[in-house]
């Protein structure tokens, strides 16, 4: 029986399906195809609203969904916390309330709070609003639709026409350095384990704890690796997923310095040759570049997917936007 898509909001990957992972490549797929047309634009979301609640900065995220909810011919409202009533006081759901209001639909959102799209969706469902969150990155929790663009970018890599799940079987990916602040990584532990990749986290122990043990849940085809040195994560590698430092969410002093980070856990053209020929370099960006990445790397588009990276947001997230946007049309 065909897979019905159900899911309102999406909050995080901790408890997707694979046939959720599969539907959304698949209508990334076709939308990546509307994105090659000279017409890039389909009236899929005509008359909805999505408003963009980002309390803490973003350039990739914010743009492309705003680009991708105009790409569905939405109309589309952005929040500035800056210029905005917060600075009088307002209190985020209120601000959120306001814009349910003006006829809201689609909320996406990011805060510097872990939890704050899922109580926003909580209130949403208790007030039967029938308004979708979507997560754009809370605190270090989870960042879905990143990890869901890295998934969609792999894919195509290793099959340009059938960008499927199942192609990541086996492949061994290494995501190194901020682990421990990272909700990219978090949502990408999620998602290549579903696809049933070897995912091996690498960094120094003050930024991979040991309790990321207890991501491998058992419950998905993949594995879960930890180390405590690059070599071994690189070591025969398919891929590897750099991380910025967040200095932002550092709270002690937790490198002896950017210098000798670099040195240890650093990815250049060198360390890049333990890993298999043709492995390639993912960043979610933004990037410090010379610090866990070399500049040269970075720019070298033979290793570097960052600017496909980018590229697939804008499909992944109009993938999104649609599959939630249906359910409204569907309701209403
Ligand atoms: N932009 C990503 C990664 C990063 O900032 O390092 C995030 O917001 O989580
Ligand atoms: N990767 C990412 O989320 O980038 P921004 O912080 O620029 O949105």
């Amino acid at each position: 029986m065909a897979f019905t898509w159900t899911r309102n909001h999406i909050l995080g990957l901790a408890d997707w399906q694979g046939e959720e992972y599969r539907t959304l490549l698949q209508t990334a797929s076709s939308f990546r195809e509307v994105l090659s047309r000279r017409t890039k634009k389909v009236p899929a979301l005509q008359g909805q609203v999505v408003t963009n609640l980002f309390f803490e900065p973003s350039t990739r995220t914010r743009s492309s969904f705003e680009l991708a909810a105009k790409r569905l011919s939405a109309d589309v409202l952005n929040f500035a916390p800056g210029s905005s009533s917060l600075t009088k006081g307002e209190t985020i759901l209120d601000t959120a309330l306001t814009y349910v209001a003006m006829g809201t639909d689609i909320f996406v959102i990011r805060h510097e709070r872990a939890g704050v799209p899922d109580t926003i969706a909580a209130e949403m469902d208790r007030l039967e609003s029938g308004v979708s969150i979507l997560n754009a990155g809370d605190g270090q929790h989870e960042h879905p639709s990143q990890a869901l663009l890295d998934l969609f970018t792999l894919c195509c890599l290793l099959d340009d026409e059938h960008p499927r799940l199942e192609l990541l079987e086996g492949k061994k990916i290494a995501i190194v350095g901020d682990i421990l602040h990272s909700r990219v990584a978090r949502s990408n532990i999620w998602s290549l384990t579903a696809a049933g990749a070897e995912v091996h986290l690498a960094g120094p122990p003050t930024l991979l704890p040991k309790y990321f043990e207890a991501f491998d849940r058992g419950d998905r085809p993949g594995k879960l690796f930890l180390h405590w040195e690059l070599e071994p994560a690189l070591e025969k590698a398919d891929f590897v997923m750099t991380l910025r430092l967040q200095k932002e969410r550092m709270t002690a002093n937790l490198l002896p310095s950017l210098r000798e980070y670099h040195q240890r856990f650093g990815i250049t053209r060198q360390r890049l040759k333990m890993c298999n020929s043709g492995a390639r370099v993912l960043h979610p960006g933004p990037v410090n570049r010379g610090v866990e990445i070399s500049s040269d790397l970075m720019d070298d588009p033979r290793f570097s997917l960052i600017s496909q990276q980018v590229t697939s947001g804008v499909a992944v997230r109009m993938a999104l936007l649609y599959l939630i946007g249906n359910l409204k049309q569907e309701a209403g």
